[in-house]
């Protein structure tokens, strides 16, 4: 069967009739009367382009990802760098049964929201996707995105969706870099992978990374070329250095500096340490972390401190937060100060509420909330973010705050079988969204308010689907440019029991 789809697919594709003749004959032989009229009603469908294709579009929206799509007799094409409203020729590259992706040659109507992108490499690199639009552009585009996936996959009606709150300055705001190290023409290079492939774009200065992480990563580099240290080879597993990561404290000033290595001695290393001290020696960290599997995963499971303290400190707000090389700690500190606003902000809290703060990482929503409630509960799967979450609530002189180190899904049933309820729950998962085991004990659990702080809003809205069909009405969402450029779009949602 599965011989017969993908021979019929390949001729298919080709055009090739006398080969789907044969298929015909050859099922019909096998009597295979039902595999006879699929292949049948499959022939009737013949897509409208082919590969290699030279085609006049226009753009008539943008996916998720940031990229222009155009419709043929219906049938979508994905378009790198297209913006909606333009027209273009543009070359088909590849086509499946569902969609297609082409390549943008020429501009015939510009956008008005289409701006040169000041990064020189930003048509290679993969690390911003929206460049060539106005910032106000994005902006829109992303509320635009946040509002069809609410009615689309949330069928969400008579929900008040907030314009995006964008940034002053959306330049240079990460607070973390994290590159691949290879190597071109017998030197190392550090950058970034090109779009959908492992090969590094040499990159010495990217307009999203605050300036500091940009002239450590580059000056460590310069440092492991002149020790002849042997970058790391994905495809023979060979090497020393994997990545060079770089965290720094927007309020403190204080930086970290990862260096990813394949084995945890090499000979260079103790010169490695002294050469960086010697030229960083204000560097408050600097961390080995050790990763020897055939994978993408940037960070391994071993860490040595060789040199300085294992954490950094940084603020938002009035709290001081300790951050190891290990923990989740949102990228870009300006924002993340008006997105926990936002998140306190709905959760309305008068002194008297037991809170409950889900994927809390090192604690950092969890403090902000302790703040103004009676408790709060927090939980995170990443061992080493609970305990920087218990030092934080330390530093800070909080005593109404607990931690559990273990799966939001499985540690809140069970704190819910020992009777802690919450009047107020706070979930701020991964990009795949809550488990359903978490939403199903939420609505158990029946906490008056529920605020959700999400980075995907496909995933925000197939959650509160779920919310209101067990009894939960959203109100407002709150939009928050957390990644000026990048097609991310971080989103916060107040939802309230109906019968509340
Ligand atoms: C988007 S981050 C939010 C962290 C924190 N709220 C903040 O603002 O810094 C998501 C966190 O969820 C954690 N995580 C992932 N899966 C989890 C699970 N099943 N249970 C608990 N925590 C999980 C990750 O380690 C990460 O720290």
């Amino acid at each position: 069967m599965l011989y017969l789809l993908t021979n019929y697919r390949l001729a298919l594709l080709k055009n090739n009739e006398n080969k789907l003749k044969n298929l015909c004959y050859f099922v019909k032989f096998c009597k295979g009367l039902v595999l006879e009229r699929k292949v049948r009603d499959l022939s009737k469908r013949v897509l409208p382009v082919e590969k290699n294709d030279f085609v006049d579009v226009e753009f008539v929206d943008l996916t998720h990802e940031g990229h222009g799509v155009a419709k043929i007799d219906g049938y979508p094409i994905f378009v790198p760098n297209g913006l909606p409203g333009e027209k273009a020729k543009i070359k088909v590259i590849k086509v499946s049964k569902g969609f297609g992706f082409g390549k943008l040659i020429e501009l015939y109507e510009e956008s008005s929201v289409r701006v040169d992108p000041i990064c020189s490499i930003y048509h290679q690199c993969g690390g911003c996707q929206l460049q060539h639009m106005s910032y106000e552009g994005q902006l829109q585009a992303k509320f635009n995105q946040v509002s069809e996936v609410m009615k689309r996959i949330g069928k969400l009606e008579n929900v008040t969706i907030h314009p995006v709150l964008g940034m002053s300055d959306p330049w240079n705001y990460r607070n973390k870099a994290q590159v691949p190290v290879g190597e071109r023409e017998g030197g190392l290079v550090v950058g970034f992978y090109q779009k959908s492939s492992h090969d590094i774009i040499p990159m010495e200065e990217c307009f999203i990374q605050g300036k500091e992480n940009d002239a450590l990563v580059q000056g460590i580099k310069d440092i492991c070329q002149e020790l002849r240290i042997q970058p790391y080879d994905e495809s023979e597993h060979k090497g020393i250095l994997r990545h060079i990561m770089s965290r720094y404290g927007h309020y403190t000033s204080e930086s970290m500096l990862v260096i990813v290595t394949k084995k945890a001695n090499f000979p260079q290393k103790e010169e490695l340490v002294k050469r960086i001290v010697e030229k960083y020696p204000t560097i408050t960290s600097i961390i080995q972390n050790v990763n020897n599997e055939k994978t993408n995963v940037i960070l391994g499971n071993q860490t040595f401190v060789l040199h300085g303290s294992e954490t950094i400190k940084d603020k938002i707000g009035d709290i001081t937060f300790e951050i190891s090389s290990r923990s989740f700690y949102q990228v870009n500190p300006v924002q993340t100060k008006v997105l926990y606003d936002k998140a306190l902000e709905y959760a309305n809290l008068n002194g008297n509420e037991t809170v409950i703060d889900a994927y809390c990482g090192i604690g950092s929503i969890s403090l902000f909330l302790a703040q103004k409630a009676k408790m709060v509960y927090g939980v995170e799967i990443v061992p080493e973010a609970i305990e920087d979450a218990k030092r934080n609530a330390a530093l800070n002189n909080m005593t109404n705050v607990e931690f559990e180190v273990g799966k939001a899904e499985e540690v809140i049933p069970n704190w819910y079988k020992q009777g802690i309820k919450s009047d107020v729950l706070v979930v701020d998962p991964p990009r795949k969204g809550c488990d359903e085991m978490l939403l199903q004990t939420i609505i158990a659990m029946k906490p008056k308010k529920v605020v959700y702080v999400s980075c995907n809003p496909s995933t925000l809205a197939r959650d509160l689907r779920i919310l209101e069909d067990g009894g939960y009405k959203t109100t407002e969402i709150q939009p928050v440019d957390m990644f000026p450029h990048t097609s991310h779009c971080e989103a916060v949602a107040k939802i309230e029991l109906k019968d509340n």
